[in-house]
């Protein structure tokens, strides 16, 4: 028996242990899966889960089909934003009542960076006044943003900065302490890099920006659904992220809005739309803002996704999102060891942190020929992506990955550049 060969046979019984004794296995039923093929692009779009297509045939037939117009009041659609959004919130350790589900992610960073510097402004202007929140009398005109942002990020803050007269400032979120200044209105940053993987310190940075006088935008795309946030415990001013992902809401799934309660009164949205007007159907020409994260919305919801979505999010009942991050760090861990034992060392370098406190739900690897390697990888059926101009994805969704998924794609990974193990 080569030795490659042992170590292969002993890392599939090891998988085989693991799955047996995973108490989030049963999780997997819930989702449509072809056993043929190994998912690994959770991160970017999420599994089906078995209960969607039934649901949505239910609202377009019977909701949209015979009910109709009446369906926005009696079948819920119209309080499905903040309905939807409390569902999410424990997933990111916020009360009820401070997340709304509208939009994109992208739109929703240009409303939390609009909506912080307007209150970083405001506390300018209240000066030294008793209700000054912080930051007061300073000349607040720096955005900084996380210089590895997810693109989409960046080109809003951009504009939103144009538009409000800030400049942005880019910054390594490491560096952020350092760059923090009595200018600095607002700070946007990514929680998990779309590209490495590595986890930020939300905790730490969102203290470092408070000390600062500034307001902290979290942008929680690659962590809501795949590790614990601690929005509230932490005192995150703003956040966003989509649903389309971890939270397996289908493609084109809307975003949620995390607008902290105690700023939900000074919430001014760039886009006050009739939705998030207190009287809605007073049609009023002039606007007055909805009490609470309604203040988030814009227009009219989008609601066959926003079911869906509803819909997906059953999967969680009963499942602890610490239940999730531990079977994601273990799985991310035996991926890598297995990754060690059948590639050749020095053709692939992960540029996912080892720590654990650094690390989110997937493994980024480096590679020559990336985009022709996961070619291979997807022919094979190992299904991650690529993202220029090197970089492998792997994305771990405990909910229907397993320890045996692990194993068997870093031995195709192994084989498609070139060192099947014997
Ligand atoms: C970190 C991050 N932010 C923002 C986005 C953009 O989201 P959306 O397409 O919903 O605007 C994505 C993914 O597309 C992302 O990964
Ligand atoms: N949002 C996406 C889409 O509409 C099509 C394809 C991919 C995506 C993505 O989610 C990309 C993703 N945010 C990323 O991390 O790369």
């Amino acid at each position: 028996m080569s030795g490659a060969g042992a170590a292969a046979r002993s890392l599939a019984g090891r998988a085989a242990e693991l799955d047996a004794a995973d108490p989030l296995r049963s999780s997997r039923d819930a989702f449509v899966l072809d056993d043929a093929r190994v998912y690994l692009d959770g991160n970017s779009l999420g599994a089906l889960p078995k209960a969607v297509s039934a649901r949505l045939r239910d609202v377009v037939e019977r909701e949209w089909g015979e009910l109709g117009i009446r369906s926005w009041s009696e079948s819920g659609w119209w309080s499905a934003p903040e309905r939807i959004g409390d569902r999410i919130a424990p997933l990111l350790g916020a009360a009820a009542g401070q997340v709304v589900v509208a939009d994109s992610t992208s739109v929703n960073v240009f409303k939390a960076v609009v909506a912080a510097v307007r209150m970083a402004g405001e506390d300018a202007v209240r000066g030294a006044g008793e209700d000054a929140v912080r930051g007061a009398g300073e000349e607040r005109d720096e955005i900084l943003v996380d210089a590895s942002t997810f693109p989409s990020d960046g080109y809003v803050a951009r504009s939103a900065a144009r538009l409000t007269g800030h400049r942005v400032v880019p910054v390594e979120p490491g560096e952020v302490p350092a760059a923090l200044s009595g200018r600095t209105a607002a700070v946007l940053l990514n929680h998990v890099d779309f590209r490495t993987g590595r986890l930020h310190d939300l905790p730490g940075l969102t203290a470092a920006v408070h000390e600062a006088g500034a307001y902290a935008v979290w942008d929680l795309c690659h962590s809501a659904g795949a590790l614990p946030v601690g929005l509230d415990a932490h005192g995150v001013d703003l956040a966003v992220g989509c649903t389309y992902k971890f939270l397996n809401g289908g493609p084109g799934s809307p975003a949620f809005l995390y607008v902290r309660e105690e700023h939900q009164r000074r919430f001014d949205s760039p886009l006050p739309g009739w939705n998030s007007h207190v009287e809605p159907f007073g049609m009023e020409p002039e606007y007055e803002a909805a009490v609470g994260a309604a203040r988030g919305r814009v227009g009219t919801p989008d609601i066959l996704s926003m079911l869906a979505l509803e819909s997906a999010l059953d999967v969680w009942d009963g499942v602890p999102v610490e239940a999730v991050r531990e079977k994601s760090l273990a799985l991310t861990d035996f991926f890598l060891e297995c990754v060690a034992a059948y590639v050749p060392e020095g053709a692939v370098e992960s540029v996912t942190p080892a720590a654990h406190a650094e690390r989110g739900s997937q493994i980024a690897l480096r590679c020559e020929d990336a985009g022709k390697v996961m070619e291979r990888l997807i022919a094979r059926g190992v299904v991650g992506d690529y993202r220029p101009p090197d970089v492998l994805r792997f994305g771990f969704t405990p909910l229907y990955v397993g320890f045996a998924d692990a194993e068997r794609a870093a031995a195709v990974l192994a084989d498609a550049i070139g060192a099947r193990p014997a």
